[in-house]
């Protein structure tokens, strides 16, 4: 039988920590790790990492707590926490973390915020094509037309460009 190092971390972290698994827990998995729903004794939901003991992923692993640990001090709604005395080292094995929250994980609300904030920029664009298109129709309009009362009259309907029509 294969021998996984890795599944030996979950089953000692599992027993240390007193979780209980969750049927089809599995969350995904990162650069370095492993991540599982697993409940607390009171059935609260919680994240587990575990990663194996190879190259510098525990030490990575520790790095990631207190970082995530500052990280929530300053931001505590934007950040999950890490359940308090959860890490754990298993010598030549691996080690454990225990997130507080499961969720929409940062990675995916991190696509989410640039889904949106492409569409923005693509609007703000558009946006300004557009009023590019008619400060240029208007210019090639007759000389009587190009008035500044005529531009302002256009551009008034786009409330953004009012600071610029004093440069006009
Ligand atoms: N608290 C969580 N709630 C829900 N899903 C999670 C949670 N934490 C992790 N996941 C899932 O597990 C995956 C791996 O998370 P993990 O933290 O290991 O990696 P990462 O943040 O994508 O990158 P890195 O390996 O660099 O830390 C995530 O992409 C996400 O799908």
């Amino acid at each position: 039988m294969l021998h996984d190092p890795l599944i030996e971390v979950l089953d000692k972290a599992w027993i240390e920590l007193g979780l209980v698994p969750e049927k089809d827990g599995y969350l995904g998995s990162g650069a370095f790790g492993l991540v599982f729903k697993v409940c607390d004794q009171n059935g609260v939901a919680l994240a587990l990492k575990i990663v194996p003991d190879v190259d510098d992923n525990v030490a990575e692993l520790q790095k990631q707590m207190s970082m995530t640990n500052e990280a929530k001090q300053k931001y505590p709604h934007l950040i999950f926490g890490v359940e308090e005395n959860s890490f754990r080292k298993f010598d030549e094995l691996g080690a454990d973390i225990l997130f507080s929250e499961v969720g929409n994980h940062y990675s995916s609300q991190r696509k989410l915020l640039l889904i949106l904030f492409k569409s923005f920029t693509t609007t703000m664009w558009c946006m300004g094509m557009l009023d590019w298109t008619i400060l240029s129709t208007s210019m090639g309009r007759p000389s009587e037309l190009i008035s500044k009362e005529h531009i302002f009259a256009k551009l008034i309907k786009f409330p953004r460009w009012n600071r610029s029509i004093t440069k006009i």
